[in-house]
């Protein structure tokens, strides 16, 4: 989805920045802040959307792909990540939980999808597993895997459970948008089933 050149050209700029080991927010094992611990061994920093050249027109594009489907600008920072070898993401999911303080969830609400840019893969290891879906995805440089976090009714989706697989050689890099699901009017999905029209839910959340 996104230009093998424009991946490289933001490699670039993810390297320039502070890389260093990072605050989890998001929960795996029902944790739901920790500092760098088991569950995620990797490098990474917290980026502006527009806080580089090559980050801002990524952005734009993916929104221009991704269309009325999801309002990126209500996405929180980048969060770019680069596993080493050895590096992981162990299984987690990305919603977060309503009764941790200081997320920010009242203001903006949860993270309602998440939008997975991989700027440069691993030459060994690292794919990106849904074990619940039993799903394990190779992704290529400039590939882009997106979800919903969450049921229309409104309820976490477990089986969005998700990790980075162990990197065995080379470097991985990957740049998410967490998506919170305040202004996300234009999103709104609707059809004839009857749990589409639950949709206040989205938004309470
Ligand atoms: O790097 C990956 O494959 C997974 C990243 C991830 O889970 C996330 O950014 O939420
Ligand atoms: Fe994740």
């Amino acid at each position: 989805m996104v230009h093998r050149r424009m991946c490289k050209r933001a490699v670039v700029e993810a390297e320039e920045l502070q890389l260093k080991a990072l605050m989890i927010s998001g929960h795996a094992n029902g944790s739901a802040a920790e500092p760098t611990s088991t569950v995620r061994a990797a490098n990474g920093t917290w980026l502006n959307h527009r806080g580089r050249p090559n980050f801002a027109r990524i952005h734009r594009n993916l929104q221009f792909a991704i269309g009325n489907a999801l309002n990126l600008e209500a996405a929180e920072p980048w969060q770019i990540l680069s596993y080493n070898a050895n590096g992981y993401y162990a299984p987690h999911y990305d919603y977060l939980d309503p009764n941790t303080k200081g997320v920010g969830i009242r203001e903006d609400g949860n993270r309602i999808a998440t939008v997975l840019l991989i700027l440069q893969i691993a030459k060994k290891g690292g794919t990106t597993v849904f074990p619940n879906l039993d799903l394990n995805i190779r992704p290529k440089a400039g590939d882009v895997i997106v979800w919903i976090n969450f049921e229309t009714s409104g309820n976490s989706n477990a089986r969005t459970l998700h990790a980075a697989c162990p990197i065995k050689e080379g470097v991985k890099i990957g740049a998410t948008l967490w998506v919170r699901s305040k202004k996300q009017e234009l999103s709104l999905p609707c059809s004839l089933s009857e749990d589409h029209f639950l949709t206040d839910n989205f938004f309470a959340s």
